[in-house]
C-alpha cells in the first residue's frame, strides 16, 4: 500500500500526530511509516498503532507522500546529509523548533516545504499549531498541511518570522501551564486539602477558565475583575502574585524560549 504519511523521529510529537491521525481515520496504520533508531520504540509504535516501522530514514523519505520531520533540531544536520540524495518530491512538513525554511529548503531542494510548530495537546485533539510555507508550496500543499494540523486542534498560518515567537508561547506553553497546575495543587495541599482533591480543583480551574475566556470572548482582565471582590480573597492572592513577579516571570519565560528557538536554528 502507498505510504501516505512518513514520520522521521517516532518520539513524543511524532507519536502525538500519528496517533491522532490514525484514530480519526485520516490515515490507516498501513499507510504510515515511521523511522526511529530505537528498536523498542519501533516495536511499541508498530504494536500500538499498526504502523510500519524502520530504522532507515531513507526508506521513509523515499516512500512517503507527506514527509513529517519530528527529530530534534540538534540531529537535523546529520539527517539532512543522510537524505541528501533521495529523489522524491513529497511535501515535507518540519516541526523542528528553530530550524528555518531556508535550511529546510536547502536540505530538500526539490520539495515543497512547510515549517510548523504544533504543541503536545495535539495528542488529545486540543493542539495549537502555526504553519508557514516555503517557496515551492502550492495551495493544495497548504490545504494538505492544514488538514493534518486541523485533525489535532487549531491551526493558524503565520509569516515564518513569527515562528520562533510561536514556539516560545504555544509550543513551549504546555510546560508553563503544567507547572501552574502543579503549583496550584501544591498551594491547595499547603492550605490543607488532600492531594487528589487539590489536583482535581487545580486542573478544572485552569480548564474552566480557558473555556470561559474562549466561549465568552471576555478579556482576561475583565474576568480577573469579576473574580476579585473588594477586600476579598482573590485580591489578597493576586497581590502576592504581583509581589513575586508572576506576570513578568511568564513574559520572560516566553522571551527566553523564543531566543532559544532562534539559537537552535542558527
Ligand atoms: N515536545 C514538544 O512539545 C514539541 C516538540 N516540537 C519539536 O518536535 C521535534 C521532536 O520533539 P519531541 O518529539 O519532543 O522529541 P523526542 O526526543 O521525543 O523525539 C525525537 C525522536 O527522534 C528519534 N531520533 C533521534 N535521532 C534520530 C535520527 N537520526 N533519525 C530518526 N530519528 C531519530 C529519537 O530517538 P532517541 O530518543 O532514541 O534518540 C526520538 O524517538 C523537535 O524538533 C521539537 O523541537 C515541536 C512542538 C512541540
Ligand atoms: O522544548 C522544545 O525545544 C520543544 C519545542 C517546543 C516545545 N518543545
Amino acid at each position: 500500500m502507498t505510504i501516505k504519511f512518513g514520520v522521521i523521529g517516532g518520539g513524543v510529537m511524532g507519536e502525538a500526530l500519528l496517533s491522532r491521525l490514525i484514530n480519526l481515520g485520516i490515515y490507516q496504520g498501513s499507510q504510515v511509516l515511521v523511522s526511529d533508531p530505537l528498536p523498542s520504540r519501533r516495536s511499541f509504535l508498530a504494536e500500538k498503532y499498526g504502523v510500519g516501522v524502520t530504522g532507515e530514514n531513507r526508506e521513509v523519505a523515499t516512500a512517503a507522500e507527506v514527509l513529517f520531520l519530528a527529530i530534534k533540531p540538534q540531529v537535523f544536520a546529520e539527517v539532512a546529509i543522510e537524505l541528501s540524495d533521495v529523489s522524491a518530491s513529497s511535501l515535507v512538513i518540519s516541526i523542528l523548533a528553530g530550524v528555518p525554511l531556508s535550511k529546510l529548503e536547502k536540505a530538500f531542494p526539490q520539495h515543497p516545504v512547510i515549517r510548523a510548530m504544533p504543541n503536545t495537546p495535539a495528542t488529545v485533539g486540543a493542539g495549537m499549531s502555526a504553519i508557514a510555507s516555503g517557496k515551492l508550496v502550492k495551495p493544495e500543499h497548504l490545504e494538505q498541511a492544514k488538514r493534518i494540523f486541523q485533525a489535532v486542534g487549531e491551526v493558524v498560518e503565520v509569516p515564518e518570522t513569527m515562528l520562533d515567537a510561536v514556539t516560545g508561547l504555544s509550543g513551549s506553553g504546555p510546560g508553563y501551564v503544567a507547572i501552574l497546575i502543579e503549583a496550584l495543587s501544591d498551594g491547595g495541599v499547603a492550605a490543607g486539602l488532600p492531594r487528589a482533591i487539590a489536583f482535581q480543583l487545580a486542573l478544572q480551574t485552569v480548564f474552566g477558565t480557558a473555556q470561559l475566556l474562549k466561549e465568552s470572548g471576555m478579556h482576561p482582565a475583565d474576568l480577573k475583575d469579576r473574580v476579585t471582590s473588594p477586600g476579598g480573597t482573590t485580591i489578597a492572592g493576586i497581590a502576592e502574585l504581583e509581589k513575586a513577579g508572576f506576570r513578568s516571570a511568564i513574559i520572560e519565560a516566553v522571551k527566553a524560549a523564543y531566543r532559544r528557538s532562534k539559537e537552535l536554528g542558527s
